[in-house]
């Protein structure tokens, strides 16, 4: 595990998100066929799956967006059916889509989502400088975002999800669209994010990612079809890589779109 030790101020003991016989209908079609799973705080966990195996219809529910049809799930602690705008203030969210704003500068960006996560000015002002800090942008802070290269406006993008020191991050396809060396260093900050303790929940179309995930769930056809450490699936699929543990499992499948 990346670094369960640090806990957030406010954490809750036990598992930050669980999942049991979760699950997600729409009229006679089952998207998501009863899951059931746990994630620890600081933990990294990989949401794989083939195209329309489930993974954004779960991670809705587990958001607060969406109303389960049956089973039960809880983020940090807040049932997703019953207590969805609790659990929308615990958490962070990054989609390749649901980003920054192009024609707004790196700060005017920061303290935008600042005040929609319900910061206090004097707060996001400290946040800003030391988020402009890490990231070595600090000469950026001007610079309109949709002048950044992709790749930082990546890790602006993460940073920002993680400005009001949530609980989860939830990542969709975060990495979307750059190349290897700038998606390791995008990893650099999960890493960090999990070291202090936040749980990282993340889908990828990239395996050799999923590689760096303390454990990886792979979707099929609804269902979570395997769960481990990715020397654990290799091992139970006698499989060299992530790539031949996902065509193996991927191959046998009915809902790919
Ligand atoms: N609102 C909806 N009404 C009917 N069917 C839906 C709805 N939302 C999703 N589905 C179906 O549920 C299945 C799972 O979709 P979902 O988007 O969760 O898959 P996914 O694994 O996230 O795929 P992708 O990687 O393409 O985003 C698909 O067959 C999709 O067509």
């Amino acid at each position: 595990m990346s670094g369960a030790a640090t806990q957030l101020p406010g954490a809750v003991a036990g598992p930050v998100i669980r999942a049991e016989g979760l699950t997600k209908t729409f009229g006679a079609f089952t998207a998501v066929d009863a899951i059931s799973f746990e994630v620890a705080a600081g933990e990294i966990f990989g949401f794989l799956g083939a195209n329309g195996a489930g993974k954004t219809t779960a991670m809705r529910m587990l958001c607060g967006l969406l109303t389960p049809s049956g089973g039960v799930a809880s983020v940090a602690g807040f049932d997703v059916g019953r207590e969805p705008e609790a659990i929308k203030r615990r958490i962070g969210y990054m989609s390749q889509k649901f980003s920054l704003y192009d024609d707004l500068t790196v700060r005017e960006n920061i303290r935008f989502y600042g005040g929609v996560y319900g910061l206090r000015t004097t707060e996001i002002r400290a946040k800003t400088e030391a988020l402009l800090g890490r990231l070595g942008l600090a000469h950026e802070r001007d610079a309109l975002v949709g002048s950044l290269p992709l790749g930082w406006k990546q890790k602006l993008a993460f940073s920002v999800a993680l400005l009001h020191d949530p609980a989860v991050v939830f990542l969709d396809e975060p990495t979307g669209g750059v190349d290897p060396i700038t998606r390791r260093q995008f990893w650099d900050l999960l890493y960090e994010a999990a070291a202090r303790g936040v749980t990282v929940f993340i889908t990828t179309h990239y395996l050799d990612e999923a590689e760096y995930c303390d454990r990886v769930s792979i979707m099929v056809d609804g269902r979570m079809a395997a769960l481990d450490t990715p020397a654990g699936l290799k091992q139970q699929f006698g499989a060299a890589d992530m790539n031949e543990v996902f065509l193996q499992l991927a191959r046998g499948a009915k809902n790919t779109e």
